[in-house]
Parts: structure tokens; C-alpha cells; sequence
């Protein structure tokens, strides 16, 4: 296990692509939400502009990988989308890893393919187009899984947690980043202000807001913290923290 802190991969640039998301703005946008072309082809500024501390939480699994990584074993990111976690993750471990991306999305994981032809010059990656349900999770020692498992129907979600868990080699690290509710219907009420105002001051107006709200309902369903801990626990995960928290998302690490 590493005992470092890296302050540069916190100021170090995440790779991601220009292309603006103005989809619910100019239309034509997914209702409901879908990841199809006119999403990937945004994605990484839809995220980035979208998930509060997105570079901070990429940083932060970065460094909780690194720690947790037993060589010889593979480091997994489900829902690996254009690979972002991955390139940083790559240029930021200095041993040769396996890098293994999965994705059900086949555009999300080209883009995830030119994204990490450099890093490949140093580590094995494989991406994988596959849903996370149909995967095998053998001889990882890091699995990372963040704002996906919040797609997953509800049943599927246990499931799927407990197949990472079996799969997870001991000492092995889960690390989870969703989007999630509040217990208390006034602070879900604060909370959405404040995420509405994040999202208004990343340059979203008021009505690519409310229509992509409308078009989650349903398809992003958030769980509150309690139930995501206790969803954990009922897979096996023996310790869990919570390393960041911002308005209504949240990154767990949970340990085999
Ligand atoms: C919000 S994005 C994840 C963002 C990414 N982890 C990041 O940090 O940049 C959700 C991703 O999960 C993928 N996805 C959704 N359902 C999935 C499933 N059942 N199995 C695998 N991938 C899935 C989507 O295609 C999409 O790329
Ligand atoms: O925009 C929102 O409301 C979000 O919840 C952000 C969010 C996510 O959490 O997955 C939703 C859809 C896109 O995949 C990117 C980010």
C-alpha cells in the first residue's frame, strides 16, 4: 500500500473532449434519458458540468486505487464511459496495471478507445462492451463504479454490488459515486437549490435544467445514503466511509 499524496493529480487536467453540451437547450435531447450519439458526443462536458467535483471525486478514486491495487490483479471502472477515469488513473500509476473498462454503450467505449492509446503504451487495458449484470469481477482488487449503478433497476443493483463483492479479491476496494436523496424532504428541497444553482453556474439556463430533470424521472432513480450503505453491507462490504460528499451526490469506498 502507497502512503503518498499527490497534490498534482488533484491539479492535473482531466482529458476530456470540447464538444459543448447544449442538448437540452437546441434539442434534439433523449426523453427519456438515454446514453445514445447525441449524448456520448457531449458527454464529458454534460459530466463535467454536471456532477459537482467530478475532477476531485476522478482524483480522489485515483488515489484510493492506487492504494488498494494488488499487483497482478485487475483495477475495473463499470461504466467507464469515454475512459476519462481510466487516462487519469493510467498516467497516474507508475507500475504497469490491468485496466479494464466496462460499458454497455459501444460509442461511449470508441471514444473511451482513442482516449487511452497512450496510456496503453504503459498498461493492458481492455474494454469491455458488456452490461455490468453479465460480468465477471475475478481477480480485481479495485472495482470503481461511479454515477452508474443509479441506472440499474433496483433489483438489479444488490445483485450486481454482490457479484463485485465475490469477485473482489480480499483486502480489495470498492469505490461508489452516486447521485443521492435526502431523508428529509426539506433538505432534498435545499439540496436540489443548491444543485440547481451548481448546475445555472456551470452556464445550464433554467430550462435545459427542468427539461433534463423530466427526462432522468425514473431512469435516474437516487437512493438516500442510508439505503446505498445498507445495500453495501447486505453484499458483504465490511467498512465503509464516505471520503467526499457535495449537495446531492456522494463517493463511498467499501472494503472486502
Ligand atoms: C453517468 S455515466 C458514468 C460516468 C463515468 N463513470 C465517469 O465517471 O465519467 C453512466 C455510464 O454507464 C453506462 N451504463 C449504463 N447502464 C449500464 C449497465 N447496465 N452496464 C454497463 N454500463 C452501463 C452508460 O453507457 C454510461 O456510459
Ligand atoms: O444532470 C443531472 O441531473 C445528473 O444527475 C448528472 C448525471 C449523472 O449523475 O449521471 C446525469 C446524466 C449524465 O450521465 C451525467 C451526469
Amino acid at each position: 500500500m502507497s502512503d503518498q499524496f499527490d497534490p498534482e493529480l488533484f491539479q492535473t487536467k482531466l482529458y476530456l473532449s470540447p464538444e459543448k453540451d447544449q442538448l437540452f437547450e437546441t434539442g434534439p435531447w433523449p426523453k427519456p434519458f438515454v446514453f445514445n450519439e447525441d449524448v456520448v458526443r457531449v458527454f464529458d462536458d454534460m459530466i463535467s458540468r454536471s456532477v459537482p467535483l467530478y475532477r476531485e471525486v476522478l482524483a480522489c478514486a485515483a488515489h484510493w486505487a492506487r492504494d488498494y491495487y494488488q499487483p497482478g490483479t485487475r483495477i475495473i471502472d463499470i461504466g467507464c464511459s469515454t475512459g476519462t477515469f481510466l487516462e487519469l488513473l493510467g498516467r497516474f500509476l507508475k507500475q504497469p496495471a490491468t485496466l479494464v473498462g466496462i460499458d454497455n454503450s459501444q460509442p461511449m467505449l470508441e471514444k473511451a478507445r482513442q482516449k487511452l492509446e497512450r496510456i496503453q503504451q504503459i498498461h493492458q487495458v481492455e474494454l469491455i462492451c458488456e452490461t455490468a449484470e453479465n460480468c465477471s469481477f475475478e481477480n480485481s482488487s479495485v472495482v470503481v463504479i461511479n454515477y452508474t449503478l443509479q441506472f440499474l433497476p433496483l433489483q438489479v443493483r444488490q445483485k450486481l454490488l454482490r457479484s463485485i463483492y465475490e469477485g473482489l479479491n480480499p483486502g480489495g476496494l470498492l469505490f461508489l459515486s452516486e447521485k443521492v436523496k435526502s431523508a428529509c424532504p426539506q433538505f432534498q428541497e435545499t439540496i436540489n437549490r443548491h444543485y440547481e444553482a451548481f448546475k445555472a453556474h456551470n452556464g445550464y439556463a433554467k430550462t435545459e435544467i427542468e427539461r433534463k430533470k423530466e427526462a432522468l424521472e425514473n431512469v435516474l432513480v437516487p437512493l438516500t445514503e442510508a439505503q446505498q450503505i445498507s445495500m453495501l453491507q447486505e453484499s458483504g462490504f465490511s467498512h465503509i466511509d464516505s471520503p467526499i460528499k457535495l449537495h446531492n451526490f456522494i463517493s463511498l469506498v467499501a472494503l472486502k
